[in-house]
């Protein structure tokens, strides 16, 4: 199975954020012909204000990122993991992906479970919570034979989710993501890397890349997607610049991995 990952620099129009997905996804699929496809955490709003993020909040299924993301799929023939948006439900603001097949019929919704709320090592501060409220249930979806788990960013740092995932029978586990600069040089690749080989899955993580401000507060996100394959192994990998990149995923190795070293066999703690 063939995957494109897209690294985006979204900032605070929405407008602006939708023409430049659009344009990705347009020159990803002509480029791969890939089968699945992934944006990033929050393409349609990054940063920004509090008032901001709430007038970019997509009611679903009728509002411009939902409709744009159902239309693209459905044109190419593909599973569109739509990264993740500003929802809006009723009053509530959540961090969603939502996902669809190939005909434009939406297969799977997650909201962001672990919210960044973190006072980073620079004094940059994150409150994800003062905006949005948390997801509370695990998702997965199939994409032909293969389950598919749904995670996004901050996510990554909890790898009890990626445990329930992959005991759900996930092969695939996505994160779409806008991990910072500070923390994503250090953290992003060994956590990338260790999420699959714990789970011995494929770790399909697609950050977002460059500057943006939040509250007026400069903002850097690390780039630097990445495809991981189930013995831990970077199959792909962006620089810190906006593309994509695509990796064939082979599921006879991912049964290799998985029999040489039966680790999902050999839990005796907490499963
Ligand atoms: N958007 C996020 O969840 C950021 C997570 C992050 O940067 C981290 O270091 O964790």
């Amino acid at each position: 199975m063939k995957v494109c990952l897209i690294q985006m620099n979204s900032r605070d129009s929405l407008v602006e954020n939708l023409q430049q997905a659009e344009n990705a996804v347009r020159s990803a699929v002509a480029d791969t012909h890939a089968r699945l496809v992934v944006l990033p955490e929050l393409f349609t709003y990054l940063g920004g204000t509090k008032e901001g993020k709430r007038e970019a909040g997509q009611v679903f299924p009728e509002s411009g990122a939902y409709r744009l993301l159902q239309s693209l799929a459905k044109e190419y023939g593909v599973y569109l993991h739509g990264g993740s948006m500003i929802e809006r439900d009723g009053d509530r603001l959540y961090n969603t992906t939502v996902v669809f097949d190939p005909k434009g019929s939406e297969i799977a919704k997650y909201r962001k479970i672990h919210l960044f709320d973190v006072v980073a090592p620079d004094g940059a501060v994150f409150r994800e919570s003062d905006v949005f409220g948390r997801g509370e249930n695990i998702v997965t979806y199939k994409v032909d034979d293969h389950i598919v788990g749904c995670s996004i960013c901050y996510d990554l740092r909890f790898p009890e989710l990626y445990a329930e995932l992959s005991k759900a029978g996930a092969d695939i586990i996505i994160a779409p993501a806008a991990f910072t600069l500070m923390t994503g040089k250090d953290h992003w690749e060994i956590l990338c890397r260790s999420r699959a080989m714990e789970t011995q899955t494929y770790v399909l993580a697609t950050n977002q890349v460059g500057t943006y401000s939040e509250n007026g507060e400069p903002r850097a996100s690390y780039g630097h997607s990445m495809v991981v394959d189930p013995w831990g192994t970077v199959l792909a990998r962006a620089q810190a610049r906006t593309g994509h990149i695509v990796a064939s995923l082979d599921f006879d190795y991912l049964n290799k991995v998985r029999a040489d070293i039966p680790v999902q066999r050999h839990h005796v703690l907490g499963q």
